[in-house]
């Protein structure tokens, strides 16, 4: 029995968004916190899940309060869930050094690295707070779930949507690490909280373990039907500066996933709540099919 704390609780749309705070097992006991928006529908009819993953430097704050989603998550009857971005108070040298690497940088990944080893975040997200909400019998419908994220939150929601294959009904993602075992922010988390190094040539296959993680090439290797919707701005800094690649995700053509590129939109939530809607909306159709 998971020891649950009510943090805080707003009125929000139709419905409520209540903080909650609990000590995580994958996080070796740290406590986390995360938001969870519940429409009032739940009342009546159990609901499917939509979680969101936030970027670097994020909190599970974050997207709840600029990411625009609660209008269409009302009107869908679909609840949210707002994860943090990593473990808080690790107590690892150097993790609050780095907006890129330590805290809110979790990269949604099981850390092999003994330096790094409370960095669970895909624990959390996967096995652990799935449980922490079936106990706490909010109303919502296990067997309706669905994942987006943004940026390196993009890079979660892509990632673990492939690497689960028929947990999540669909997966979406806003401005998105797509090939992180090419890109500097993943080259970074991958050779840190994976103790494996770079390969000494850049054109060198990247390691097996980092590949794991990496979106671009679990969809190359996926074999079954998918729905992905992936949004970027081409007056994002991070998609220009070669973090992003959406390139990877795109050529490969794969039928179920639609990349779309906005003229001048940016990384930030003004590009994130303008589409935020319609990724509600997306995964309502797939959520309700
Ligand atoms: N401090 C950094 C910029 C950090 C940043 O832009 N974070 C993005 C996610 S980036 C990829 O994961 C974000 O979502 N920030 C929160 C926000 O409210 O915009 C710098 O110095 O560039």
């Amino acid at each position: 029995m998971v020891s649950l704390e009510k943090v805080s609780s707003n009125r929000v749309s139709a419905g409520f968004l209540t903080k909650y705070k609990f000590p995580s097992k994958s996080l070796n006991g740290l406590t986390t916190s995360f938001n969870v928006f519940i429409p009032d529908s739940a009342k009546s009819n159990k609901v499917p899940v939509l979680f969101y993953l936030a970027g670097l430097t994020c909190t599970e704050d974050t997207a709840a309060q600029k990411g625009g989603l609660f209008n269409e998550a009302g009107k869908q009857s679909i609840a949210l869930v707002f994860p943090d971005t990593s473990p808080r108070g690790a107590n690892v040298q150097g993790e609050d050094d780095d907006w890129q690497l330590g805290t809110g940088a979790g990269f949604y990944l099981t850390a092999t690295s003994e330096k790094w080893k409370a960095y669970n975040m895909y624990d959390l997200i996967v096995k652990e707070l799935p449980e922490v909400l079936k106990e706490a019998n909010l109303g919502l419908d296990f067997s309706r779930w669905s994942i987006t994220g943004h940026s390196m939150g993009g890079h979660g929601a892509l990632s673990i949507y492939l690497k689960n294959p028929g947990f999540f009904k669909s997966a979406s993602a806003f401005a998105p690490v797509c090939n992180p075992s090419r890109t500097p922010w993943g080259i970074n988390a991958f050779t840190n909280y994976l103790n494996v190094p770079a390969p000494s040539s850049e054109n060198a296959q990247p390691p097996k373990e980092w590949l794991e993680y990496d979106s671009s090439y679990l969809l190359k290797n996926y074999s079954g039907d998918v729905n992905i919707l992936i949004d970027v701005g081409k007056g994002d800094d991070f998609y220009k500066k070669g973090q992003l690649e959406p390139k990877a995700i795109s050529d490969q053509n794969k039928k179920g996933v639609e990349v779309r590129l906005h003229d001048d939109f940016d990384h930030s939530y003004y590009f994130i709540s303008t589409f935020s809607p319609e990724h509600v909306a997306f995964h309502a159709k797939h959520l309700n099919a």
